[in-house]
């Protein structure tokens, strides 16, 4: 019998070596293999050895079939060799696998691609596991977001019909046609500035509370307890500004809670706010300034003075004072959402690239 030395084909990734053609024992460094083989040259002793470049664990695993012995061995630490063995010259039984065969960066974006799903596997994993409840709270922020859509959808509809309708006419009746539906959408979204207190949504508790409240001094206190103010045009643009971003948001909420994007929407939940946001707080200012004569005239609301210093002080200067309050509101909020777009396209480019 003669001692034949069979070929030997290799590839690598960063934590491994493979080898084809083989029969096994690992020796300080340097893998031995003999075997009896029937080969196209018949029956045969079949020898070699490697000396590796850099050090592999001891332990070494194959795997037979008829035409081949398929070996891995892990490497010591994760890099990546120039080449297999110390010595510089190939040996010229040794050749590349090529049915394996990578080179270092496509083997790199492979290790990153393991390493994003085991990431994600984890991040999933975890967030089951760390919450329970996570289903019952999305539901309850679906039905939430649901309910507000359609709520100011329809309040959103009924005004743009009115104004086809009946043009300029239709400003005077806003209040008396969708007010009900406002303080039914404007009551329920208290709940968003609780939602954050109770960690099921990632908003800051400020900005939510300067939004709700913000909105419900207006319709409360200016619209709701003055019958003056209620057939003024200016209710129609607050409610239409109001309703214009909501009939977008609550829908890109809605997708959130079931893992769903569409790119347009979140375009327009991002964008539109700014033209939106100034010109909603411009008109709450004019309502506000409107309100001012109507207070001094009827002094609802208005403080009891000690007699030394009048009657009463009317609610008009508090109003006064909330107009400087709502633009730096108006500053805070307009700041908030420009962080909130630009962290949201930030990570989708991330995501694209
Ligand atoms: C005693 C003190 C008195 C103080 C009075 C102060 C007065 C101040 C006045 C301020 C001026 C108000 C003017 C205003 O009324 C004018 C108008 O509204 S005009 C119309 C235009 N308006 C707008 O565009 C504002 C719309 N509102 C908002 O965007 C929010 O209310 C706001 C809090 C401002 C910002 O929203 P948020 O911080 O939540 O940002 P995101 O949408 O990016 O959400 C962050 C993450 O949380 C998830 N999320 C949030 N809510 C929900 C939900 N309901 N359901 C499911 N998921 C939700 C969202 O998906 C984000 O998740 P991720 O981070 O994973 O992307």
């Amino acid at each position: 019998m003669q001692t034949l030395t069979p070929h030997v084909y290799w590839a690598q990734r960063h934590g491994d070596v493979y080898l084809r053609n083989l029969d096994i024992s690992l020796q300080e460094n340097t893998l031995q293999f003999k075997a009896q083989g029937h080969g196209a040259k018949g029956n045969n002793h079949y020898e070699f050895c490697l000396e590796f470049l850099e050090p592999v664990q001891p332990k070494v695993s194959h795997k037979s079939t008829q035409r081949q012995v398929n070996i891995k061995l892990l490497k010591q630490t994760e890099d990546w060799w120039p080449r297999l063995t110390l010595q510089e010259k190939k040996p010229l039984f040794l050749a590349p696998d090529f049915d394996r065969w990578q080179d270092e960066s496509d083997a790199e974006k492979e290790l990153q691609a393991k390493e994003e799903q085991r990431i994600n596997k984890i991040s999933v994993e975890s967030r089951i596991r760390k919450d329970p409840y996570l289903g019952l709270k999305k539901g309850y922020l679906f039905m939430y977001n649901l309910v507000q859509f359609l709520g100011f959808s329809w309040i959103f509809v009924n005004m743009t019909v009115r104004l086809f309708i009946l043009g300029q006419d239709s400003f005077s009746d806003t209040f008396h046609t969708t007010a009900d539906m406002m303080y039914f959408c404007q009551m329920m979204a208290v709940i968003e500035i609780i939602n954050p207190l109770l960690g099921l949504v990632r908003t800051g508790f400020f900005p939510a509370m300067l939004q709700v409240t913000g909105r419900n001094v207006i319709l409360f206190v200016i619209f709701g307890s003055l019958e003056e103010m209620q057939n003024k045009s200016v209710v129609f643009f607050v409610f239409y500004l109001w309703s214009t971003i909501e009939i977008f948001r609550y829908p890109f909420y809605m997708l959130a809670c079931i893992d769903t994007e569409w790119k347009l929407l979140t375009w327009l939940r991002y964008t539109i706010w700014i033209p939106l946001y100034p010109m909603g707080v411009i008109a709450e200012a004019v309502a506000v300034i409107q309100s001012m004569p109507v207070f001094d005239e009827t002094r609802l609301y208005s403080l009891p003075l000690p007699k030394a210093l009048g009657q009463s002080l009317s609610f008009s200067y508090i109003l006064h004072l909330y107009l400087v309050i709502m633009f730096l509101g108006l500053f805070v909020n307009f700041r908030h959402l420009y962080k909130q777009r630009k962290r949201r396209f930030r990570s989708r480019k991330r995501k694209a690239n």
